[in-house]
């Protein structure tokens, strides 16, 4: 019985994620539909926290409520709102459901509910099916009298988090971001690898020490650096961004520091350098490889004595400026060689925090391209854009030498592509594999594996080499046989629950 079994589960202790998951998922059984979503408002977005039925990259996305029509109808009313089979809104999940993966189906029957909690709007909680007329009066009154004990299991889950974030020492202040720049700076990832960060980062934005992040181009350094910045205790004051790449020499000194009025010839007006907008802050200096040597040693300087003294005048100011650097250059052989200061790397590596690549936390991928899909979805007006079964494996099994950035530069075409190869933006728009245009520089990869072992096998481990080429062949064998597992056994000559089991390893799963 279901409210059995949701009342069992409130008096349980259980994570906040598994609890979550089994109220969805106890909730989709019980209705017999084919998807179930609980949804958290953030401003003006709708954030998945659970969803049971619909493919995995639908986690990442975040919904602008204003441009779901019905995610805002269910908002706007305190009763359940069951939307006819006939109604022309698009529903958020259409071509999401993942009774049917390989096909873009639309959702034909759909009810939700807004829940409130201590009188105050939560989110949703939304039930779609591919069937018309799969959910009958009868159950949208159900709908509102388990919504009650939802609300529980909600508040249940809010309050556990609360509490573990206090003894985190948390203290960021979500209220005070606006709106599109929390959208634009949300770390999105469920990995135990991201997630592991994410917690060191909190603990250690409250300590104040200087932090260098490192890891390849793309990986969200600066991303991680905003976050970093917002759970800290200075929060309330800027985060001023200085990419040292595009500082040139002759400008470093003003760009820093600031000048007076006629301090050299341009400088028309009085300007505050980095430092001074920072003060009380942080200052993010990305990219702090590329500083020249001469900048080095006044950015030393001024670590040293927290005084800073803009161009043209003799007045010195103190201020007191928190350090975040970033890199994807090998700093430490930077100092060997010579062209880094080595000083200076001591003052900004107290705490270094390395950030992997995404090949190595490959469970983000979904979510992330999810995230990209809804972001592109909105940015070209489409109905509806999700990814064919083939194309989210090609996603999984790339090797990401951009990172997360190329990832999202590889939806963005693609989603370009499909509109100018004839997609209509009214349809439910689905990326193909060859639209992404990865394939074949993996195909081209695992060529010069097998033919050049030597010169491969000096840039990874050996265990990475047989994983990716595992991986590379499985992928294959799926495509041809157009996502058979039991075909794709056959073909490589294994039993398929090993397959399975291997896939799972290998992140395919
Ligand atoms: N976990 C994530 N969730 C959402 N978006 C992400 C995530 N990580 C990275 N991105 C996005 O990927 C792109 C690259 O991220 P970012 O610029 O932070 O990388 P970086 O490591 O600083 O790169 P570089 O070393 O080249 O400066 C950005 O558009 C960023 O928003």
């Amino acid at each position: 019985m279901l409210e059995e079994s949701l009342i069992a589960d409130l008096v349980t202790d259980l994570p906040a994620a598994v609890r979550l998951q089994r109220l969805v998922s106890t909730l989709r059984n019980h209705f017999g539909c084919g998807a179930v979503g609980l949804l958290k408002i953030e401003h003006d977005i709708l954030k998945p926290v659970a969803l049971h039925g619909l493919v995995r990259e639908a986690l990442g996305r975040r919904f602008v409520i204003s441009q779901h029509p019905r995610l805002a109808a269910i908002l706007a009313s305190r009763n359940p709102v069951r939307f006819e089979p006939d109604c022309g809104l698009p529903d958020p999940y259409d071509g999401l459901l993942a009774e049917q993966p390989g096909q873009a189906l639309p959702v034909h029957d759909c009810m939700g509910i807004a829940l409130y909690i201590e009188g105050r709007c939560w989110g949703v909680l939304t039930l779609d099916a591919l069937e018309a007329g799969s959910f009958s009066q009868a159950a949208v009154f159900e709908l509102q009298r388990y919504s009650l004990l939802v609300e529980a299991a909600v508040r249940t889950t809010e309050l556990e988090q609360a509490n573990r974030a206090l003894r985190l020492n948390h203290q960021a202040d979500e209220q005070q971001f606006e709106p599109a720049a929390k959208l634009r700076y949300e770390l999105i990832g469920q990995s135990k690898v991201l997630q592991q960060i994410l917690q060191e980062l909190t603990v250690v934005a409250n300590s104040d020490l200087p932090v260098l992040l490192l890891g390849e181009t793309g990986v969200g350094k600066e991303l991680f650096a905003r976050h970093l910045h917002r759970s800290s205790a200075r929060a309330s004051k800027p985060m001023i961004y200085l990419n040292c790449a595009a500082l040139p020499e002759s400008l470093a000194e003003s760009e820093l520091f600031g000048h007076n009025k006629g301090a050299f010839s341009g400088a028309h007006s009085d300007r505050a350098g980095r430092f001074e907008a920072a003060d009380g802050g942080t200052l993010f200096l990305d990219e702090v490889g590329e500083l020249p040597l001469l900048v080095q040693a006044k950015l030393l300087r001024v670590l040293q004595n927290g005084e800073i003294q803009r161009l043209g005048s003799d007045k010195t100011r103190l201020v007191n400026v928190r350090l975040v650097a970033a890199t994807n250059r090998d700093l430490k052989q930077q100092v060997k060689s010579g062209e880094f200061r080595a000083d200076l790397y001591h003052r900004l590596s107290v705490y270094p925090l390395p950030i992997p690549p995404l090949r190595e936390r490959r469970d983000d991928i979904p979510l992330l391209a999810g995230h990209f899909l809804e972001l592109n979805r909105s940015r070209l007006g489409l109905r509806a854009l999700r990814l064919a079964p083939a194309a989210e494996l090609a996603l999984l099994t790339y090797d990401w030498p951009g990172n997360v950035r190329e990832l999202e530069h590889v939806i963005s075409r693609a989603a370009i592509k499909a509109l100018s190869h004839g997609a209509a933006r009214s349809d439910i728009v689905t990326l193909g594999a060859e639209l992404l245009d990865i394939d074949s520089v993996t195909v081209a990869e695992h060529h010069t594996a097998l033919n050049n072992p030597v010169q491969h096998n000096a840039a990874i481990t050996l265990k990475q080499a047989i994983n990716q080429l595992q991986r590379q062949m499985i992928q294959q064998a799926l495509t041809q046989h157009e996502g058979s597992w039991s075909q794709a056994a056959r073909q490589l000559e294994l039993d398929p629950s090993n397959l399975h089991k291997l896939a799972q390893r290998l992140g395919l799963k």
